[in-house]
């Protein structure tokens, strides 16, 4: 009799903290730390301390499931009546709102002073600048107003890149901005691909997501437009910044040019909602080892074994 009530109190503490672990949005979150990371080797050339990885990457993660745990409290009405979103902790009645705003609360404080204390001041204000923006400006000001919410909005998922270079380096340069760069032309492609394939849910809710506005055509030449200039934004790392060497070069054109390939079938067949899968589940493997490019490009070995190859090569010339 003990032994059940003790096992269903665990079962119980087990299924609270799922809960909230769940209003954290957690499988985005790994994708967002690793544009950090690519931010972080690049500005260190290759050699970033091990702790101040650890305390970034944590930080980096304490903001972002602060801010999308305010985002499910905000949209919890418009959560309740999509099919996908209905399952969620506060719609389904798991955690009330008040509750879940004081775990945002707590998981900012937390953020904003591990950011502090063992980074500095400006990758904790901006780490709390990219929660203001989501919740303000894309939950609140444009994500039920308007078909530029993600565009606008995609801003803040670019933030975390700027929280890692200002980590190392206590500024933001213009190879910082190029990496903000690359994550904020990139989402549209991501997003729109996968609005092209859920555009019911959110037409019934009333979300002007760009497809439920304008369709499949005029959205997929938009994903077109963005592909192509992610892609050559990607290279200006190379020039003219010369931040990221021959290495990263290679791999962002040959991924670069696998998400073309996608987004040009897409563009000659606007309707087919598995090229439109294909793309969404493409740009984020695009984005992982675009980012895994800048690592292995920026460390030491890299350029020793790049200078070695070039070196045999001119003495084969010559
Ligand atoms: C305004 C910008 C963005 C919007 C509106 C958006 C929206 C979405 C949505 C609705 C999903 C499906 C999630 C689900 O099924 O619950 C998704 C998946 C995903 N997003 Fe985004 N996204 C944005 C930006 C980003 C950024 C900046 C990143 C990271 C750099 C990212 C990484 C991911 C990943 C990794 C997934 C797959 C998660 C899974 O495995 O289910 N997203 N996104
Ligand atoms: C530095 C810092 C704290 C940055 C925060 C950036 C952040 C949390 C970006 C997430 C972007 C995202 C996945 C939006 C989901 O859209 P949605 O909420 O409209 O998706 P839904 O339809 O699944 O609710």
């Amino acid at each position: 009799m003990i032994e059940t009530n003790v096992s269903k109190h665990h079962e119980s503490i087990l299924e609270v903290i799922q809960s909230y672990y769940q209003l954290t949005k957690p499988r985005i979150i790994p994708l967002l730390l690793i544009t950090t990371a690519g931010s972080m080797w690049i500005a260190a050339k290759g050699q970033v301390d091990p702790i101040l990885l650890l305390v970034t990457l944590t930080g980096g993660t304490l903001a972002a499931a602060s801010a999308q745990t305010i985002n499910c409290v905000y949209d919890r009405d418009i959560d309740y009546d999509m099919e996908r979103t209905r399952h969620r902790p506060l719609p389904s009645g798991k955690v009330q709102p008040r509750d879940a705003l004081v775990f945002a609360l707590a998981l900012a404080v937390a953020s904003f002073s591990l950011l502090t204390v063992f980074a500095n001041l400006l990758a904790a204000g901006l780490a709390m600048s990219g929660i203001v923006f989501y919740v303000l400006v894309y939950t609140h000001l444009l994500k039920r107003h308007s078909t530029q919410n993600i565009v606008i909005g995609g801003a803040a998922g670019a933030i975390p890149a700027l929280v890692g270079w200002a980590a190392v380096t206590g500024t933001l340069s213009w190879a910082a901005w190029i990496i903000f760069a690359i994550v904020f032309l990139w989402t549209p492609p991501h997003f729109w691909a996968l609005a092209l394939m859920i555009r019911d849910d959110y037409a019934k809710v009333g979300i002007p997501m760009l497809p439920v506005i304008v369709g499949e055509k005029p959205t997929v030449q938009q994903i077109w437009i963005y592909t192509l200039v992610t892609v050559v934004t990607t290279q200006l790392l190379v020039y003219p910044l010369h931040v990221s060497g021959i290495f990263y070069a290679a791999i962002a054109l040959m991924l670069g040019g696998l998400f073309i390939y996608k987004a040009w079938q897409l563009l000659q067949n606007p309707e087919d909602r598995s090229l439109a899968k294909g793309l969404f589940l493409y740009s984020i493997s695009y984005m992982m080892l675009l980012c895994l490019a800048m690592v292995v490009d920026s460390l030491p070995l890299t350029h020793y074994a790049i200078n070695a190859v070039a070196n045999q090569l001119h003495s084969l010339v010559s």
